[in-house]
Formats: structure tokens, sequence, C-alpha cells
């Protein structure tokens, strides 16, 4: 058992998340490869806790090997990634099952069962976490639901019956099963119109504010950058090229960040 591990035991009977100050996740000299072609290299990262974090970068350049690596699904060649204070790679089962019931992750699009109801899919993570009967976890399902904004009629629908909105939220919803205190969301807005992708950014800003979530937000969509990341980090040459706010992007001299944000496409938005 890690120390952390022990103490958090010791005060609070169940872990805390206060660990490292403010830093909720932190990566250092992060390499990850397949075969020969290495992906990320000597990568650093922080994310603090209460912030919504906007990553960003060319296509292939590895944010989605990054969140594969930080949830333990992608191994690493060499560094250090402590999610709440633990080391995924040193830690016990006990300990890998405590860091996993404070996070909820939402798959690039949704990825939710399709043989499963909007109901049963949110209740996975419980199952598989909690001993709870059948009634409160309908009851825990409802307020999910309710959460992310669906009616409560969406609870018995199949994936296949809902907007491509609804199921983002119904995955959401189900991110949000085990109450985290962290969330990993993969492209959240792509495939949604605009309409549909400022509602869910809306959502997901009143959820950071209201419940102190943790955001860590892959994305291609510049709306959601301006408009709800606290902080932006720029993904390339297989590291975090910069990190900061979104002015501080409009203001960076990196040719890639340039061209990004300062290009035709992202002034087009004005
Ligand atoms: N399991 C794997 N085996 C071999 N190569 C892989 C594997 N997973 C990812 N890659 C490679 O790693 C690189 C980064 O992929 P990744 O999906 O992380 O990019 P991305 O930045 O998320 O791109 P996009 O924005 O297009 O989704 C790609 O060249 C991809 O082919």
């Amino acid at each position: 058992m890690s120390e952390q591990f022990a103490e958090d035991q010791k005060v609070h009977g169940v872990p805390s998340i206060e660990h490292d100050g403010d830093i909720l996740l932190s990566a250092r000299g992060v390499t990850v490869g397949f075969g020969p072609k290495i992906i990320l290299q000597d990568l650093d990262l922080d994310v603090r806790k209460g912030e919504i974090l906007g990553f960003v970068g060319g296509s292939g350049t590895g944010k989605s090997v990054l969140m594969r690596a930080i949830l333990g699904l992608t191994p690493k060649r060499t560094g250090t990634i402590k999610v709440f204070g633990y080391d995924l790679a040193k830690a016990s089962e006990q300990e890998r099952k405590t860091v996993e019931r404070r996070w909820g992750v939402l798959f690039q699009q949704g990825a939710l069962f399709s043989s499963l109801t909007v109901k049963q899919n949110i209740q996975v993570p419980m199952r598989e976490h909690l001993n709870l009967s059948p009634r409160l976890m309908d009851e825990l399902a409802g307020l999910k639901l309710e959460l992310v904004g669906l009616p409560q009629d969406a609870a018995d629908k199949f994936p296949s019956e809902l907007s491509g909105g609804m199921v983002k939220r119904a995955s959401l919803a189900r991110a949000l099963a085990l109450d985290p205190d962290l969330v990993f969301l993969d492209e959240p807005t792509s495939g949604l119109d605009p309409i549909g992708a400022a509602a869910f950014d809306k959502l997901i800003a009143n959820l950071s504010e209201t419940l102190g979530l943790t955001v860590y937000m892959v994305t291609h969509d510049l709306d959601s950058l301006h408009s709800i990341c606290d902080r932006i980090a720029v993904l390339g040459e297989k590291r975090v090229l910069v990190i900061g706010t979104i002015d501080e992007m409009m203001k960076n001299e990196h040719p890639w960040v340039m061209s990004y944000f300062r290009g035709e496409r992202a002034l087009r938005r004005f």
C-alpha cells in the first residue's frame, strides 16, 4: 500500500482528492510508441483541480493515445503519470479501483453499449463499482438523466433511438454515474450541429462549476476552446508544445499555434 493511500485511509476513512496542491493529474517524461514509431516523447503535463483543459493538436499527433495512456489502456515506455496522487503503474488493485471510481470517460462517438438501454448503460459503472439495490440504481440513473438535461423517458430507449446530441448527453450521464472528480471527454461536440454543440459546451461548463468537476477535453472545436476552456494544451512534436489561456494562444508565435488560432478558419468565427 502506498504512503499516500495509507494516509488517506487514516485521515478520511476514504481517500481524499487533496494531493499535490491543486494538481489533479501530472505526467512527467512520458514516452509512448508502437513498434519503431514513437508517438509521444518525454511529455510533461499538469491538470489543475477544477479547470476545463482543452487538448488540441493536428490529426494523428497522439491526443487519443495520450488519453489512453493516462487511463492505463495504452502502455507507456517511460515516464510517470499520477492521477489524484496515485501512480497507476505502481498501484495496487484496490488503489486502481479507487482511482477508476473517481474518473469518468466519454469516448469518441459516445461508445454506449447498443444492446443496453440508456438506463442500463448509465448503470454499468454502478454495477462494476457499487453494491446498490436495483431501485436505488434506477433512482440514481434518473438523477443523472436530469443532470445532463435528458427527459426521464429516455431511460428505456436504446442508443439507436436517440439523436446524436442525446447520445452525447447519455454518454456524459454514464461518465458521471459515479460522481467523478475528473472527466475525460474525447471530442464531445464532434458530429453535433453548432446549436447542439453550444448547448453541450454550456452543460459541461455548468457541471464543472456546480460540481467542481475537472474536465480534460480533447477537441477540434474552436468555439469550445474560446467559450469554456480555462486553459488549452497544444500537442505537437510528440509533446505538449504550449499550454495556457486562449489569450496566450492568440499571442503565441509557434507556426502551428498561429495557423490554428489565427488562421483563416479561426478568423471566420469573428
Ligand atoms: N494501437 C496502435 N497501434 C499502432 N499505432 C497506433 C495505435 N494507436 C494509435 N496509433 C497511432 O498513433 C498516432 C496517434 O494517434 P491518435 O489517435 O492518438 O491521434 P489523434 O491526435 O487523437 O488524432 P485525431 O485528431 O485524428 O483523432 C497515429 O499515427 C496512429 O496511427
